[in-house]
């Protein structure tokens, strides 16, 4: 049988970088692991994210949720065809409820090749201290994703100290005392932890909240048209509505050759040098979108 994983988590908390470590410790015991990624936006920004030996497929339409679970089978199926992996990992999106996720995904058409081991689910731990901030919607969200998983990621621990750390971990058990709690940075969990899952998922434990119809999170492509400066670009972002949960994409920036990798999740910029030319374009996720100005050189698609 081969494993599957479901990856869930809200937008930026670090599910990227949890993938690509499971690949390499994967990868490191000569197991093929194969990727389902759903990103919300039509962008693929992540798939780079995975190497290129790694079969995986993409479900860009929107969210693995929302758009019903024909596509995903198909998916599932073309890789089990092609590539015949060892391990899959669904990564949702961070705006995917992870039960109705997990309902798309399961189907009698392969129920006797897959055994679901259960659903991942990493946390912002400072995000979490902060959720109070969130709209009613997006805490419920953030909370259903904690609630349905069988293995939590406190993730970024590196950003809190001990006593905030113990004050997330009570507050997260709270919520779902079924799920082992474990702290990361960037990600890295040793396979151990996911090998040690016993599957206990069945359609049973779905049960519709349809969440989704009442989360008005959107997503938007902007295009850079000439060059920016760092500093105003920075400038902008920090006077962004707090709405604005997450972004990502290449700025071309003053003074480099090439657009620059920006990311960008609850407050916190990230700027990484790229060495090939990549299309200048961030994609914004949020709420309320349409009330944001955009910065001078940049063109709004
Ligand atoms: N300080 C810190 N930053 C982290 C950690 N994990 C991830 N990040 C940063 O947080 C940002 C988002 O990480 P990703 O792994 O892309 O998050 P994601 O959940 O895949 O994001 P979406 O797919 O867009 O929802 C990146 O800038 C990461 O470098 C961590 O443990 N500590």
């Amino acid at each position: 049988m081969i494993d599957v994983y479901l990856l869930s988590g809200f937008l930026g908390s670090g599910k990227t970088s949890l993938l690509q470590h499971l690949i390499k410790q994967w990868k490191a015991e000569g197991k093929l692991p194969a990727v389902i990624m759903n990103e919300f936006g039509k962008l693929p920004f992540d798939s780079g994210a995975v190497d290129g030996d790694v079969p995986l497929k993409e479900l860009l339409q929107g969210c693995i949720c929302c758009t019903g679970s024909e596509k995903t089978e198909a998916q599932i199926q073309s890789l089990l065809l092609e590539h015949n992996p060892d391990v899959i990992l669904i990564e949702t999106t961070g705006a995917a409820h992870p039960v109705e996720a997990l309902d798309a995904v399961m189907s009698p058409l392969y129920a006797d090749r897959l055994q679901f081991k259960g659903i991942v689910s990493v946390a912002d731990s400072k995000l979490w201290l902060e959720k109070e901030k969130l709209s009613p919607q997006v805490r419920m969200l953030f909370l259903e994703q904690l609630r349905h998983a069988h293995l939590i990621l406190l993730n970024k621990s590196d950003l809190l100290d001990e006593n905030e750390l113990s004050t997330v971990t009570s507050g997260i058990q709270m919520i779902n005392d079924h799920a082992m709690v474990i702290q990361t940075v960037h990600g890295k969990l040793p396979l151990s932890f996911l090998k040690q899952m016993i599957p206990n998922v069945n359609n049973s434990d779905v049960t519709k909240t349809r969440i989704g119809n009442e989360l008005h999170l959107s997503a938007k492509l902007i295009k850079f048209e000439s060059t920016v400066k760092m500093e105003n670009f920075e400038n902008w972002v920090r006077n962004l509505p707090s709405t604005v949960y997450r972004m990502k994409g290449h700025v071309l920036i003053e003074g480099q050759k090439y657009p620059m990798l920006f990311q960008y999740a609850y407050g916190m910029v990230q700027w990484l040098p790229e060495y090939i030319k990549m299309e200048p374009q961030i994609v914004l996720i949020g709420e309320n979108l349409k009330e944001i100005e955009w910065l001078r050189g940049m063109a709004h698609a």
